[in-house]
């Protein structure tokens, strides 16, 4: 075998391994290695029943008492506090509800708002683009609009100058997997006038995020990745407290109203965080991400950032040793990104695909990239190892090399 002492190596560090039992708490299809959990994560075993539980017990005979009865109101904020616990914030300044593209706006209109007097968004080229296109929608919506400037990664630091009042970012690139640091540009930004807006997508749930240690202002982030909350999970946005008492949502409604069942005409904000709900939350889907988020209980997220680094690291090593076609594409040093490893890679399409057919699930990226998330609580250290083995194969065998592994779909 090609990776003999490396298979070795990864049956040692998944016996000593102190996640492995979490493995147990979710549904894997036999014979896949999922390395796609920065896209979807996978079902929690616990999310079915809960489901079943609201939909036939909690709907179905609770029907409208349920709001009360079965704690509807107050699921929401008990989900946030979950999520709060995962990226260090505080338990009562994260809001659980609409998607993460919805939030951008949202927290972006309440930066904006707190810096009146300056017209530039900062952001970088490894955003991913629903953030630049709701900020896009945004500016042309608001009087005067505002110039949003993209500049290259490395460039952020310095771009922040007198004229910038939001610095909005992707903690860990969707692509290449490289991660900004959060508390040395937040102080940047702060030292600037400017204020901070963090897209936590690829980091919650996966890395250990400090918003309150980094001094953030606001972020946002998605449910159904690193989180586990099912396809379209509600996502979630952030306000630092010392902000919320000047915070006016762009959208108001009713549900962040001070006293929504008082049926007000004239709008009055919530006291905390709720101000920022515009509407009544999906509670199946908040209901989903509850159940998802009990597989994160006593977890200690260094111990996942650890882990993480283990298996990516097992992953680079048996591919570049066995693999001289494919480049890494992002930082080697597993403290400069994020819980993902991506290679450039020639026909990166059709290589995904038949690493698919061969039960190794990852993702295509364009123009030319194959990237792999590595969830620590349900990847295993010899499945880094046999994924290796899998891509150095599809790659070095031509085996991507069939007209059905070339053929587009929909959504990649
Ligand atoms: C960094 C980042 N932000 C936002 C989104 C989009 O989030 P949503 O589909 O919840 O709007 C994604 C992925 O789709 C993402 O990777
Ligand atoms: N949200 C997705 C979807 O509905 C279908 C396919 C992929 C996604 C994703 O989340 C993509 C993801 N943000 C990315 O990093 O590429």
């Amino acid at each position: 075998m090609v990776f003999a002492d490396l298979e070795a190596r990864a049956a040692a560090l998944d016996a000593a391994d102190p996640l492995a039992p979490r493995r147990g708490l979710f549904h894997l299809p036999e014979g896949v290695i999922y390395l796609d959990g920065n896209s979807l994560g996978a079902l929690p075993l616990s999310v079915p029943g809960r489901i079943a539980a609201v939909l036939r017990e909690e709907w179905g005979e609770g029907l409208i008492r349920s709001w009360n009865e079965a704690g509807w109101i107050d699921l929401p904020a008990r989900v946030a506090a979950k999520i709060a616990r995962l990226i260090g914030a505080e338990p009562n300044a994260v809001l659980v509800g609409d998607s993460t593209t919805v939030n951008v706006f949202k927290t972006l209109d309440a930066a904006l708002r707190l810096v009146p007097d300056r017209r530039v968004v900062l952001t970088d080229s490894g955003n991913f683009p629903t953030d630049i296109y709701a900020a896009e929608g945004l500016a042309g919506l608001r009087a005067g609009g505002f110039e949003i400037r993209i500049v290259r990664p490395d460039e952020v630091a310095s771009a922040i100058g007198d004229d910038v009042a939001v610095v909005m970012l992707t903690e860990v690139d969707y692509r290449t997997g490289r991660r900004h640091d959060m508390k040395a540009i937040t102080a940047h930004a702060h030292a600037a006038g400017a204020v901070t807006l963090w897209d936590l997508a690829h980091s919650a749930g996966a890395l250990p995020v400090d918003l309150v240690g980094a001094g953030a202002d606001f972020a946002v982030g998605c449910g159904y990745k690193y989180l586990n909350g099912g396809p379209g999970a509600p996502a979630f946005l952030y306000v630092a407290p010392r902000h919320l008492g000047s915070v006016t949502p762009a959208l108001p409604g009713w549900l962040g109203h001070a006293a929504p069942f008082a049926f007000d005409l004239g709008y009055r904000p919530a006291p905390g965080i709720e101000r920022m709900r515009t509407g009544t939350p999906g509670v199946l889907g908040v209901a989903a991400l509850d159940a998802a988020l009990d597989v994160f209980e006593g977890v200690d997220m260094a111990v996942v950032a650890e882990k993480a680094a283990r298996l990516a690291g097992l992953f680079v090593e048996g591919v570049e040793r066995a693999c001289r076609d494919l480049v890494l594409a992002g930082p080697r040093d597993p403290a400069l990104r994020g819980s993902q490893v991506s290679f450039h890679a020639e026909e990166g399409y059709a290589v995904m695909q038949a690493l698919i057919a061969r039960g190794v699930i990852g993702d295509f990226r364009a123009p030319d990239i194959v990237r792999f998330g590595f969830t620590p609580l349900y990847v295993s250290h010899r499945d880094a190892v046999r994924a290796a083995a899998t891509l150095a194969a599809v790659v070095n065998e031509r085996l991507w090399d069939e007209p059905r592994f070339k053929v587009k779909a929909k959504v990649t």
